[in-house]
């Protein structure tokens, strides 16, 4: 397969136009079910349930490569890759990621590993000119600090950011305008996808670097086993988070696969949200914990609201399942039976 190489008007796809908007997708996903997609990041909360999803679906070609195999940082090896699969579809689930500690104590990273992977990942797909359509994952850190609540799409880059995340937010941002210009100059099917915070299997259970979800989790389970009489919950429990199971995410990514090809990015969201100390009680409840809630008001609160406005994935057709009681029980059985064990 021929590189685009030097011209930045080359075109791999010379036979291919993909309008900048409202494209509906001549390549029909779901009926390409013995298609190569590559899911980068398979290991991680989210790659790990896009996988899954597309395996229940009866993809047979599903091509993955754990971060030991393949550093998506490192160009030439991204690069090789591309030319040597020569996948067909391709899921960027792959970032580095974390709650608010690790988001504000390491600014480098993730700014510069997710600028890294994105744009090799993003690029060297492109370039491979065999990729018919690529989605990109960011999040719903991208919105101003103060947006207008719910957050509709429209608001990216109309304020300021939240402090304790904006080096990760300019990356992702960085990711969406860079699937809106392959769109634009090489007609590339490249979409975005703006989950708010997720929650489910596989997902990371540090004590300091995870999600409050994960994280909480946790600290109960372990109050519990260990009889203790109270459990610290960092900030002042009134910022406002909506919650999204990641199984309803991945479904979420398959319907944008098979459904929209547009310039602008989506918001994926449940349209509900609770207070990081509803949360906590419900953590409380559903773990077992008989003890105190302790506000340890040291710590920061972040964003103090960022509710999605998902009606434009809405009115295409698509909705969550997932309540956030039920897949909180479900999370905890996971939490027990894979890494309590
Ligand atoms: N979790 C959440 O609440 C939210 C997540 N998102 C987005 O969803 C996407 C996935 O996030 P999530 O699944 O939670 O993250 P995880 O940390 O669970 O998974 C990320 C995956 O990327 C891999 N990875 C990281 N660096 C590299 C690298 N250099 N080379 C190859 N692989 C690498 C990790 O492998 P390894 O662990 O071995 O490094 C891991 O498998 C991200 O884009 C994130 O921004 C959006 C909104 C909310
Ligand atoms: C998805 C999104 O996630 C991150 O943003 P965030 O929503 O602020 O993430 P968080 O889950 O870490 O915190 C949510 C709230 O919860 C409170 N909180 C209480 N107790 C714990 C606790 O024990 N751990 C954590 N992490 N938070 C806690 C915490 O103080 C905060 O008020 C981005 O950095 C970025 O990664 C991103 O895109």
């Amino acid at each position: 397969m021929e590189a685009a190489g030097n011209g930045t008007d080359s075109n791999p796809n010379p036979n291919r136009s993909v309008p900048a908007d409202n494209f509906s997708s001549e390549a029909n996903f779901l009926s390409d079910k013995s298609a190569k997609i590559f899911v980068a990041g398979h290991r991680g909360l989210v790659g790990s349930a896009v996988h899954r999803r597309l395996l229940s679906l009866g993809f047979t070609n599903v091509l993955t490569r754990s971060h030991s195999e393949l550093d998506l940082t490192r160009q030439s090896d991204v690069e090789a890759f591309f030319s040597a699969e020569l996948p067909r579809y391709v899921i960027v689930c792959a970032a580095k990621v974390g709650g608010i500690h690790a988001n504000s104590t390491f600014p480098a990273d993730f700014i510069a590993v997710n600028l890294q992977i994105q744009t090799n990942v993003i690029d060297a797909a492109y370039r491979s000119g065999c990729v018919r359509k690529l989605l990109f994952l960011g999040s719903s850190c991208i919105y101003p600090k103060h947006a207008p609540q719910p957050i509709p799409e429209s608001a990216l880059l109309t304020g300021p950011l939240e402090p304790t995340n904006e080096w990760y937010a300019i990356a992702k941002i960085a990711g969406i305008k860079m699937c809106q210009a392959y769109r634009i100059q090489h007609g590339w099917d490249a979409i975005s996808a703006m989950p708010t915070n997720l929650y489910g299997p596989w997902d990371n259970f540090h004590p300091e670097n995870s999600h409050v979800l994960p994280a909480l989790i946790r600290r109960f389970h372990e109050a519990k086993s260990n009889d203790a009489k109270e459990v610290v919950v960092w900030g002042s429990g009134s910022p406002l988070r909506e919650f999204l199971h990641v199984d309803d995410l991945a479904d979420a990514v398959v319907f944008l696969m098979e459904r929209y090809s547009g310039l602008e990015h989506v918001n994926v969201g449940r349209g509900r949200e609770v207070s990081i100390k509803e949360l906590a009680e419900l953590v409380k409840e559903v773990v077992g914990f008989r003890g105190a809630l302790v506000w340890d008001s040291s710590k920061p609160d972040g964003t103090p609201r960022k509710l999605m406005d998902s009606s434009k994935l809405a009115a295409m057709g698509w909705e969550p399942k997932i309540a956030l009681k039920e897949g909180l029980e479900e999370t905890y059985r996971w939490y027990l039976e894979h890494v309590v064990k």
